[in-house]
């Protein structure tokens, strides 16, 4: 272990004792900032190491309580000086910002992206890497996350992951995620709407949790304070909805229930179009031919555990909406189904372009950024119209009918969430089995019929893991979904959020799909 390695360890440790001294002032690291320790955090000289490292760093002033720039001066910066990291910053002017330079910097300057944030700004940064026609070496390029938003979901999913007390010091534990980390495969979900596509790391949802994710957003100041008291107002003005969710389960696992539920007796399921529902008709017209389509889950689980390119397990497909021609035109042939839907309109994201120029910096020692490197000609203004690519969807569209070995129920629900991390915010311990590149999604599905008193107690589970001993709360670990929520005649939502990492989506169908491996994430 060389000198700088020992510094980061003690680093490490000293922080933690810190810590058990005192709750009050976990950002105190004595009055160390880039600036003022030109020479490392701890004084010392440290030894020339061979290291082409270089970071861009995103961080979002808006996330959470508003405590980002804060965060990433007093803790993390340190960290990354003392390790000897340099880095650009780039601070986020607005919601987009993030995902614009994602799509159209040059990646290859950089060895990691880092979001120091929300897991929103994460969303942002993916979903920006797909939005390029070199999506897959772009997706090469891990990510990093520091934790600044409300959820952080994903910070305290990796801590979870490798064993370590996210509780005691979020910031540092991520720190090192970043300076002694190595790139580790991140499954992703590939997720398909009536408009849209995008990918999603964390999680998907409808109802009673997304509810209270949208709904607090009133209440962002006060941080992850916000989800609890927005949950005692939803627990109060308890929702149902209806709609169908079809799935696909992983063979060999059976779902997570608790011992009242395994007996209790479920609702039964009405028919879809006998309610005159609007979803999905082209389904409920098509009758049997579901059993027609090509898209089976026997071929879908093959492709699962296929080795080779990510263009080689499932082709690769640009949409192009905006411009029209609704045709797949990836250039080396499509293997998938054409994607025959679209999205971002081209002229208001063009609009809302802000240059990097614009933006504040801070680098470590020796790390002074031009402005020139992060814009070339500072107007950002030749973007080309926004596009998604990415690995093509191995599922039937979502016009079409599920196939037939999907399980398919429907009726009314209290919530349908899902996730591929084991944690959907800091203190929401969702799926405790999950692992970052595992290919199963948990689905956790909530029938209406609970009384308030057991979602009460599904809340206070899920803090801790116990939530799935709630009656009428099921976990099904399955390789795909399909959503279809009941719209309103009138195309209203029924006051319902459906929601993807946090983000809010079109009230309406939408259809999910793993992609194992897809991300690559910096972790220990
Ligand atoms: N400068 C900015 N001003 C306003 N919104 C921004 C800015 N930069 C990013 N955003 C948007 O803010 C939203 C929330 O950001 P972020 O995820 O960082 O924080 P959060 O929502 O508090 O945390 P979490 O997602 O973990 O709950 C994202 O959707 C992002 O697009």
């Amino acid at each position: 272990m060389g000198r700088r390695d020992r510094n980061i360890d003690e680093l490490y440790r000293s922080n933690l004792e810190l810590n058990a001294r005192s709750n009050d002032d976990r950002l105190s690291w004595g009055p160390n900032s880039p600036e003022k320790t030109p020479g490392g955090l701890l004084g010392c000289a440290v030894e020339d190491v061979e290291d082409d490292r270089r970071l861009l760093v995103l961080l979002n002033p808006k996330s959470g309580p508003g405590k980002a720039r804060e965060i990433f001066q007093r803790r993390v910066v340190p960290v990354l000086t003392e390790a000897e990291i340099p880095y650009d910053l780039h601070v986020t002017k607005f919601a987009g910002d993030a995902r614009q330079l994602m799509r159209s910097r040059d990646l290859s300057k950089w060895s990691a992206i880092v979001v120091v944030g929300g897991d929103g700004l994460l969303f942002e940064v993916i979903n920006g890497m797909f939005e390029r026609p070199d999506w897959e070496s772009a997706l090469a390029t891990p990510v990093a996350v520091v934790p600044g938003g409300s959820g952080n979901g994903l910070a305290k999913s990796l801590c979870y992951y490798n064993g370590e007390p996210y509780d005691q010091n979020p910031v540092l534990l991520s720190s090192l995620n970043i300076v002694k980390g190595q790139p580790m495969p991140m499954d992703l979900a590939r997720v398909e709407t009536k408009s849209q596509i995008m990918f999603s790391f964390l999680s998907i949802g409808w109802g009673f949790l997304s509810d209270i994710d949208i709904e607090s957003e009133r209440l962002r100041a006060m941080g992850g304070q916000r989800f609890t008291i927005w949950s005692v107002a939803r627990l109060i003005g308890l929702r149902t909805y209806y709609g169908r969710l079809s799935y696909l389960p992983v063979s060999g696992h059976q779902p997570v229930m608790s011992p009242e539920h395994k007996g209790s007796s479920i609702p039964l399921p009405r028919s879809m179009s006998q309610t005159g529902a609007r979803i999905n008709r082209d389904l409920v017209d098509e009758g049997d031919e579901r059993t027609m389509g090509v898209f089976r889950s026997r071929s879908y689980n093959e492709d699962l555990s296929n080795g080779g390119s990510m263009r080689e397990r499932f082709g690769s497909v640009s949409s192009r909406s905006s411009m029209g021609d609704g045709l797949a035109d990836d250039p080396d042939g499509v293997v998938g189904r054409p994607r025959l839907d679209s999205f971002y309109s081209v002229a208001s994201r063009k609009s809302t372009f802000y240059s990097a120029a614009a933006s504040s910096y801070l680098s470590a020692v020796g790390s002074s950024l031009s402005v020139s490197s992060l814009d070339a000609d500072g107007s950002g203004g030749n973007l080309p119209p926004a596009r998604m690519y990415g690995p093509a969807s191995r599922l039937p569209s979502l016009t079409q009918p599920v196939p037939s070995d999907w399980k398919v129920i429907e009726g009314d629900f209290v919530m349908v969430h899902a996730s591929y991390q084991s944690h959907i915010g800091s203190d929401a311990f969702f799926a405790p089995s999950s692992k970052l590149a595992d290919g199963i999604i948990y689905l956790l599905v909530v029938r209406a019929g609970i009384t308030r008193t057991q979602l009460l107690q599904f809340l206070l589970g899920l803090s801790n893991g116990t939530h799935l001993k709630c009656p009428l709360a099921e976990m099904i670990p399955v390789r795909a979904f399909r959503l279809e929520p009941k719209v309103d005649d009138n195309g209203s939502n029924s006051r319902g959020h459906v929601t993807v990492d946090g983000e809010l989506v079109d009230y309406g169908p939408l259809q999910v799909e793993l992609v194992p491996s897809l991300a690559k994430i910096l972790s220990r």
